[in-house]
């Protein structure tokens, strides 16, 4: 009976239905890149004054300029500078991992005593990066799948915003800050789900960027060449690897896990491409260490061969020198 209850009580309040809990009124967005702007857009159209975004310098002007527009709407979020921020109740984070120590400082200020911080980031390490600056009680590890976001400068177009998966770190699912979200993602039409075991859900969803981000990377493969068996077959190898280093981490993924992969991707629209195959395309540096430097480096340290990550890891780099060289003005 006692657990019937608990059970009501943790549906009702996922349903937004308890009176106690308190309501999240300020959102600081550091990062408003495809991912960024694509949720600044739903809170935006929520509640204007409910969503700051924060940059500094060069970036802020074009924001200021700019503004964002995303599936064709422009519209002008608040925009502040790191020193003018104050605490919000939720802070989102939608940096790539190259910029994450920057990010950090930048959105400082915007971290309170209550303030419930999430990532957007791929890859298991943004959380663990986010706590040691903040608190490790003020992180509610989330990740974002199913999404097929393309970003130019400013403009943002999806044809799936995908959803965004978030959990207390022990799981509980009437811990306030996940009610607190939950209603907070609801009232902006932001698609979202309660993970009944977030880290295990962060890893698979780790093991799908592992195979696919780094597949399409290398083979300049939008989402629809991942009907075609050859393709499959190379993500596959790259996520078993991380199938196998994850039984070291106490996660325990399994070969089934990896099949769930492909229909995710089949459901995203053909031609869309993932965040590292436009990095690569635009020629800024890729996340890389987050994925096949992550599996590597679990690797050696549980002594698990992974070569497929390896040669992954050494070709994408390579991709990121040559970006690099171009940049700078060089004849790569
Ligand atoms: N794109 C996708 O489909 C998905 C991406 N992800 C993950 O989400 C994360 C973000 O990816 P994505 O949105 O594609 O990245 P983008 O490169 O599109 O966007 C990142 C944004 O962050 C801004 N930024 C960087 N540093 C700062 C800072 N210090 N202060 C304020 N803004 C800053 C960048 O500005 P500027 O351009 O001026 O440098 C850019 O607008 C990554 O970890 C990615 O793997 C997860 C799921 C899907
Ligand atoms: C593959 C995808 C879109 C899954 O949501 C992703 O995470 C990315 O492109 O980085």
């Amino acid at each position: 009976m006692l657990r019937f209850r608990a059970g009501c009580a943790a549906r009702a309040a996922l349903r937004g239905y308890d009176a106690r809990m308190r309501s999240i009124e300020s959102v600081v967005v550091c990062g408003v890149g495809a991912v960024g702007a694509a949720a600044v857009e739903r809170l935006h159209a929520m509640d204007p004054a409910c969503v700051t975004v924060v940059a500094d310098g060069a970036r802020r002007e074009r924001l200021e300029r700019e503004g964002l527009t995303v599936n064709g709407r422009r519209f002008s979020p608040r925009v502040a500078a790191p020193s003018a921020l104050t605490p919000a109740d939720l802070l989102l984070v939608g940096v790539k991992h190259g910029d994450l120590t920057a990010a950090v400082e930048d959105a400082r200020r915007a971290v309170g005593p209550r303030t419930v911080v999430m990532s957007l980031l791929n890859g298991i390490s943004s959380e663990a990066t986010l706590a040691e600056a903040y608190g490790a009680d003020k992180v509610l590890p989330a990740f974002l799948v199913g999404n097929d976001v393309v970003r130019e400068g400013t403009h943002v177009r999806y044809q799936n915003i995908g959803r965004l998966v978030f959990g207390a770190p022990s799981n509980d699912p009437a811990d306030p800050r996940v009610l607190t979200v939950k209603h907070l993602l609801d009232r902006a039409g932001i698609p979202c789900q309660v993970a009944a075991d977030i880290r295990r859900e962060q890893w698979w969803k780790f093991m799908l960027n592992v195979g696919v981000n780094q597949v399409s990377a290398l083979l300049r493969a939008p989402y629809g060449a991942f009907m075609l068996e050859e393709v499959r077959a190379l993500a596959r190898r790259a996520a078993l690897e991380v199938v196998a280093v994850s039984r070291h981490e106490g996660v325990g993924l399994v070969a089934e896990d990896v099949e769930r992969i492909f229909p995710v991707i089949a459901g995203l629209a053909p031609a869309g491409k993932t965040s590292m195959l436009q990095d690569v395309e635009a020629g800024r540096k890729t996340e890389v260490e987050i994925f096949a430097g992550a599996v590597v480096e679990l690797g050696r340290r549980h002594a698990v061969a992974t070569p497929t990550n390896a040669f992954l890891g050494q070709a994408i780099a390579a991709l990121d020198a040559i970006a690099a060289a171009r940049g700078a003005g060089g004849v790569a």
